[in-house]
């Protein structure tokens, strides 16, 4: 892999390659402007934060400000209370008032910080969860959008509601190594006026790799097989390795990768950067650290009754705590990059730019027998997808209120597609003319109508962490506590039994949000603490069936609304035994009163003779289409496709 580009450059470090940028300036440069503009966004966040507690939030600001100039206040009247002990010391009379009030000034600022770090320890965790449960309920709105799903709308949403809070509390700290940096330089400036000696440069070593932008890669082959064994060697693979009696195989390969790497480093990156240096560079560096002193000492030699002991140590001291405040000053300029565009993303979360737009058309339009289609000339490519081909091309179909439709063909053939585009889940690419729904382009009508006037079952769909009961009632929000409706829906489902199984049956819960975790825990069975852990650890689990009986049953109680006009199966039943899949596909075929049903499945024999219509797929477009006599008698794909089928039961 080759990433040199005339802007960036790739350094060598061990097995890693890390690529670098040429102008580093041109990267401050942009991490300030980018600052700059994310002004009015941290206004807002600061905002927000102070509408939402603004008792707290003062209280946050005033105890950062405290933290800010706390190390040089305590310093300065350190030095202060060092100095009158001095000049005690030195003329032989101790002016024990001024000491004890020197002390007594430096407890109770002591006693100050602590007192402040005690509340701010309350305040933090208070106005975090504010503030997050805030930002979690803003994005929970903007990632409910029907279009959120979309890669474009999948990286906007790559931002949670901790992101909010680290800005926020990054913004705090920044301003806070500011005042912390302002004060140290007002007390070394005020201790150089004191010494009447001109202000000493801070200096500073080399640069980590950790303060500039930078991305690690490995191309090592060697490293990367040697990886690759490891991960052969662990549990996810050992029915295989076993089986195929691979032990020995993987040990040998593991020591051939290691003799050709040899000495090559894998260690991190950024540790091998910063051993890189020469000795010369790390002389330097030393030297460097030690040149506050070699200043004090010829301060001391040239201005001597400037000078004293305390006034060098507070330099000293001062000096590398500024030295170290800067650094972290300029570290964080690059944090706040990152910083600065997840708050934009989060207060971008609920704009995103609708893909389908809304129809201002209610629907249905009148009473029906069900949805009725037209595709005509109708193509479709997915955004953003690699392919040459379009997923769809040249479909014209009709689909008639009330008919129950099989779509067959081979993996890939456009099946799915068909159906997402007839569920408005994407709109065709050859124009909305292309695809009607009653008549009417399906952009016409409200989203939120067609919605609700659509049901699909397909093996994507998953249970939500919540009671199963809740689980199969949430196909009909408006009854999500009408048990016997609920119980009607199982049975129809196929999941009562499954759900009778259970100790807590409707109210169970698959995977309990029980976070629960060990330290130090013996591993002995009979402890206490494992027997504890053990009963946390439990998790209840259905077998593949069991949950897509339970997802089918909320498919059911969708149909309680009677409001429903559409159905779509789109192979659900992967997981289902035999009896199973006939009696959901059964049950499912009994409700179609008022609604047209489309089934999209590779086990189509007991569907085939029913259906009024099917559709036969192959790459990207339709090539048969009728009943299922007239598709045998043509002797086509279709009747290829039911022959393969028919023949594995003679
Ligand atoms: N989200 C997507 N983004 C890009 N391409 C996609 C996406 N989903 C499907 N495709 C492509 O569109 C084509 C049709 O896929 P589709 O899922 O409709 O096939 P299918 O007939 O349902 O297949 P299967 O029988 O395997 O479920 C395939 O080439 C697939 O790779």
């Amino acid at each position: 892999m080759k990433t040199e580009t005339p802007e960036t450059r790739t350094v060598e470090l061990g097995v890693w390659k890390v690529v670098l940028l040429n102008d580093v300036h041109r990267d401050y440069r942009k991490n300030w402007n980018n600052i700059l503009l994310a002004l009015p966004l941290f206004r807002r966040l600061a905002i927000d934060i102070y509408t939402l507690e603004p008792m707290l939030s003062i209280l946050f600001v005033l105890e950062k400000f405290w933290s800010g100039i706390e190390s040089a206040v305590l310093l300065y009247l350190s030095s202060r209370l060092l100095r009158i002990i001095e000049v005690g010391l030195v003329s032989g009379t101790v002016n024990s008032g001024a000491i004890l009030s020197a002390v007594a000034i430096r407890l109770c600022c002591s006693a100050l910080a602590a007192l402040l770090s005690w509340a701010s320890d309350g305040i933090h965790p208070i106005l975090r969860t504010r503030v997050m449960t805030h930002f979690q309920l803003h994005l929970m709105q903007g990632k409910s959008l029907p279009e959120s799903s979309t890669t474009e709308a999948k990286s906007k949403f790559d931002v949670s509601a901790r992101h909010a809070w680290t800005a926020f509390e990054d913004v705090a700290d920044f301003l806070q190594q500011i005042v912390t940096t302002g004060s140290e330089l007002a007390l070394i400036v005020q201790s150089c006026r004191a010494a009447e000696s001109p202000l000493f440069a801070v200096l500073f070593s080399g640069r980590s790799l950790w303060d500039q932008a930078h991305v690690v890669y490995t191309d090592n082959k060697y490293f990367q097989r040697m990886k690759s064994l490891v991960q052969m060697a662990t549990d996810g693979y050992r029915s295989e390795v076993l089986g195929c009696d691979l032990v020995g195989y993987i040990i040998t390969e593991y020591q051939k990768a290691m003799s050709s790497l040899g000495t090559t480093s894998d260690d991190w990156a950024e540790q091998q950067y910063s051993r890189r240096t020469d000795p010369l560079m790390r002389i330097s560096e030393a030297i460097m650290g030690d040149v506050p002193m070699v200043y004090y000492a010829v301060a001391a030699i040239m201005k001597p009754s400037k000078f004293s002991i305390s006034s060098i140590a507070i330099l000293h001291q001062s000096s590398g705590s500024l030295e170290w405040s800067m650094r972290c000053l300029f570290r964080n300029v690059s944090k706040f990059r990152k910083r600065c565009e997840r708050l934009r993303m989060i207060y971008e979360a609920d704009k995103i730019n609708n893909k389908l737009i809304d129809g201002c058309l209610s629907y249905p339009p009148e009473k029906s027998q069900g949805m009725s289609f037209e595709l005509r000339d109708l193509s479709f490519s997915y955004p953003g997808s690699q392919s040459t081909k379009p997923a769809l091309s040249n479909i014209n179909l009709s689909i008639k209120a009330g008919q129950l439709v099989v779509i067959v063909g081979a993996n890939g053939s456009g099946k799915s597609t068909v159906i997402k585009l007839l569920a408005r889940l994407y709109d065709p690419t050859s124009g909305p003319d292309s695809l009607t729904a009653d008549g009417l382009p399906i952009s016409k009508y409200r989203m939120s109508e067609l919605r609700e006037a659509t049901a699909m079952l397909t093996q994507e769909h998953s249970l939500f962490p919540v009671p199963l009961g809740e689980n199969i009632g949430l196909g009909f929000v408006k009854h999500v506590e009408d048990m016997e409706m609920i119980d009607r829906a199982a049975e129809l489902g196929g999941a009562t039994h499954c759900l009778a199984k259970l100790t807590e049956g409707k109210d169970t819960i698959l995977s309990a949000m029980n976070e629960a975790y060990g330290h130090d825990v013996p591993e002995s069975e009979a402890h206490p603490l494992q027997v504890e852990m053990e009963k946390l650890r439990k998790n209840i689990t259905l077998s593949g069936g069991e949950k897509q009986r339970i997802v089918a049953s909320r498919t059911f109680m969708r149909f309680e609304s009677g409001k429903v006009k559409f159905v779509v199966v789109d192979e659900p039943s992967s997981a289902l035994d035999p009896e199973g899949e006939a009696s959901l596909f059964n049950n499912l075929i009994d409700a179609r009163e008022g609604k047209t049903m489309i089934f999209v499945t590779h086990r189509f024999g007991h569907l085939a003779k029913r259906a009024d219509l099917i559709v036969c797929m192959k790459d990207g477009s339709i090539v048969e289409t009728g009943n299922h006599k007239e598709l045998v008698e043509m002797n086509g794909e279709y009747a290829k496709l039911y022959n393969i089928q028919a023949s594995a039961f003679v």
